[in-house]
């Protein structure tokens, strides 16, 4: 079978709103990212439709957390744009960008975890930081979001007391105790023993299901992409070499992308 491949997509014109492209809930346009001295970002186009599981696999130094940040606004792009839910990145005013954070969840690689907390604390972080509501509100979401991750009673806990899986379920339970519409994964099986690593992932899956969330996953595992993936994109070189439905991407003979995926352990 002949591989489609897209290397880029027309730059819109139009206003960053919600219809300029379809549904589009996140899009790069022609993203440009200099660090140390390169170019890392290099011309970056894509963009992830409502309710769609994007992952984005590449080799290691790509830019995929650097990609992953400009989503939230932790980095801005030197040259494009990054719309998140019809807001420009480079100039959304600070009470937006408040608003938008709260309805986007944050996987980090090592869940991090805040040590002089407890289970309970750390999953109530975002709620105590970025909303007003009541002990007993803040309470109720966290019980309900560590009974989610299938780790009810554990709020006592602290967290050098937990595994890594542990830490990784209660590192998602706390980027979707504000009920986020987009959640971003940056290498949520990182760590795990295989066994760990699948029931990370099946959640991902019924979380994406159930709950209708626009996720982005940055993963080098296939095993990750076939249960979670929706769409896959291969980043190199500063910007997309292959964007691909998922069995496409898994069955697909350019080259570029088997000499990848021959290479990944999983
Ligand atoms: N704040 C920063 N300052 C300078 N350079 C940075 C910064 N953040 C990232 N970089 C560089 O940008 C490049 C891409 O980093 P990034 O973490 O996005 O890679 P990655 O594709 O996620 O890699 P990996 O698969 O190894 O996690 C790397 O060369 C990294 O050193």
């Amino acid at each position: 079978m002949d591989a489609t491949t897209r290397t880029a997509t027309e730059p819109s014109v139009e206003p960053a709103d919600r219809s300029a492209s379809g549904d589009a809930v996140i899009r790069f346009e022609n993203v440009v990212k200099v660090l140390g001295g390169r170019r890392v970002l290099d011309g970056l186009n894509f963009e992830v439709p409502r309710g769609e599981t994007l992952v984005i696999m590449g080799p290691s130094g790509t830019g995929k957390s650097v990609t992953l940040r400009h989503i939230v606004g932790l980095m801005q792009p030197d040259e494009g744009r990054v719309v998140v839910d019809g807001s420009d990145m480079s100039t959304i005013k600070k009470k937006e960008l408040a608003e938008l954070r709260k309805r986007t969840g944050y996987l980090f690689q090592d869940g991090a975890l805040i040590n002089w907390l407890n289970v309970g604390e750390n999953v109530a972080l975002p709620l105590r930081e970025n909303t007003r509501a009541s002990d007993d509100e803040i309470h109720q979401r966290v019980v309900e979001k560590l009974e989610l991750v299938r780790l009810p009673d554990i709020w006592d806990k602290m967290p050098g007391e937990l595994s890594g899986g542990m830490r990784k379920r209660v590192g998602l339970a706390r980027a979707l105790v504000t009920d986020p519409q987009i959640v971003l994964y940056d290498e949520p099986n990182a760590g795990l023993d295989p066994e760990t690593s699948n029931t990370i992932n099946t959640l991902m899956r019924d979380l994406a299901d159930r709950l209708d969330i626009t996720s982005v996953v940055v993963t080098h595992l296939v095993s990750c992409v076939r249960t979670v993936a929706d769409r896959v994109i291969l980043l190199d070189g500063g910007g997309v070499v292959v964007d691909l439905p998922k069995d496409e991407f898994l069955s697909s003979d350019n080259e570029r992308l088997r000499r990848f995926l021959g290479q990944d352990p999983d």
